[in-house]
């Protein structure tokens, strides 16, 4: 039976909103883009004729079409924190001692790549993306919900009707940012010293039809407001950050020993270069929810994670 005008938007919005996840995701692609094109060009032309049946997470809305003069400022309720650094094995092992001291027993890590982007804040209610921010100074942020609904991999709508706020890194492959350095050099213009500033100078575009030309990618790895799901570890919140729609890093692994933290660092030490985007370190995280807790927080940074940094890699070719 011939498919009314309803059922054909809501079918090629699922359909558009499944290849975008595959590609922009899981880096897993189920179709070409030119097949892609093609159905967009349709949902387009019949929301167009039909917008009564447009919704607003719609894979068209995503479009960049706000120019703003300026972005509001967002209180961050659960302030984002940073990190201390540390730069050689000695430290992470003072750091190893000053926890198991704290706790009275031995815990595991997590260890998780340093993205060299921008922090962001995703706010959803009902499953559905209502706010982004920047970091700004980890109180006060800045409104860029119309920028983030422009960057592919951050999802619309989760696959849960759930009240959550995630923090994660955006952040520009460096295959994008050789191209768009290129691009601008031909045209006359600046050129971005490095992805993480293309990235911050893409995400706080004022005209967000720009932050949607410049292949911003993301990798979400903090749950802030649970709502209502319940975890016990940093492990079991990536994975349910994956089960939700987002984007997160799969290189993290959990380690029961400083040995096995210090393996992992040296292990991409090598393979930094080959990554397809730009790290600055490893973050290593006591993993159980509890001992975080008991371990809590300086007055800028947790007891419960170190970032270990990388020395600079060598000027962008
Ligand atoms: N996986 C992580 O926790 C992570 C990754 N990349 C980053 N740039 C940061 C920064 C903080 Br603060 S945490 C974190």
């Amino acid at each position: 039976m011939k498919q009314t005008v309803a059922e054909q938007i809501h079918d090629l919005q699922k359909k558009l909103t499944e290849y975008a996840y595959a590609y922009y995701v899981k880096d897993q692609p189920v179709v070409d883009d030119a097949y892609y094109d093609q159905l967009y060009q349709q949902l387009v032309a019949l929301e167009t004729a039909h917008p009564e049946y447009q919704t607003s997470d719609s894979p068209t809305q995503r479009v960049g079409g706000v120019v703003r003069k300026g972005f509001e400022k967002v209180v961050h309720e659960i302030p984002l924190y940073s990190l201390n650094d540390v730069f050689s094995k000695a430290e992470i092992i003072a750091f190893d001692q000053r926890v198991q001291k704290t706790l009275g027993h031995a815990v595991s890590y997590i260890c998780e790549l340093k993205i060299d982007g921008l922090s962001i804040s995703l706010k959803y209610e009902n499953g559905r993306l209502v706010r982004g921010a920047t970091r700004g100074d980890g109180t006060i942020g800045e409104n860029i919900t119309d920028n983030s609904k422009t960057v592919k991999s951050i999802p619309l709508t989760l696959t849960e009707p759930i009240d959550i706020e995630v923090r994660g890194e955006c952040y520009m492959p460096k295959a994008s940012f050789i191209q768009l350095n290129q691009k601008r050099e031909e045209e006359g213009l600046d050129i971005f010293a490095n992805p993480r500033n293309a990235a911050a100078g893409s995400i706080r575009q004022l005209d967000s039809k720009v932050t949607a030309s410049r292949n911003l990618s993301t990798f979400l790895y903090t749950l802030a407001d649970f709502g209502p799901l319940h975890v016990t570890n940093q492990a079991e919140a990536l994975t349910h950050l994956d089960d939700l729609g987002f984007r997160t890093n799969q290189e993290r692994a959990v380690c029961s020993t400083i040995d096995d933290v210090w393996a992992y660092i040296e292990s991409f030490h090598d393979k930094r270069s080959q990554l397809p985007y730009e790290i600055d370190g490893v973050v290593i995280k006591v993993n159980d929810f509890s001992d975080q807790n008991q371990l809590g927080f300086t007055v800028k940074a947790p007891r419960w994670a170190v970032a270990y940094k990388f020395p600079p890699e060598e000027a962008q070719t």
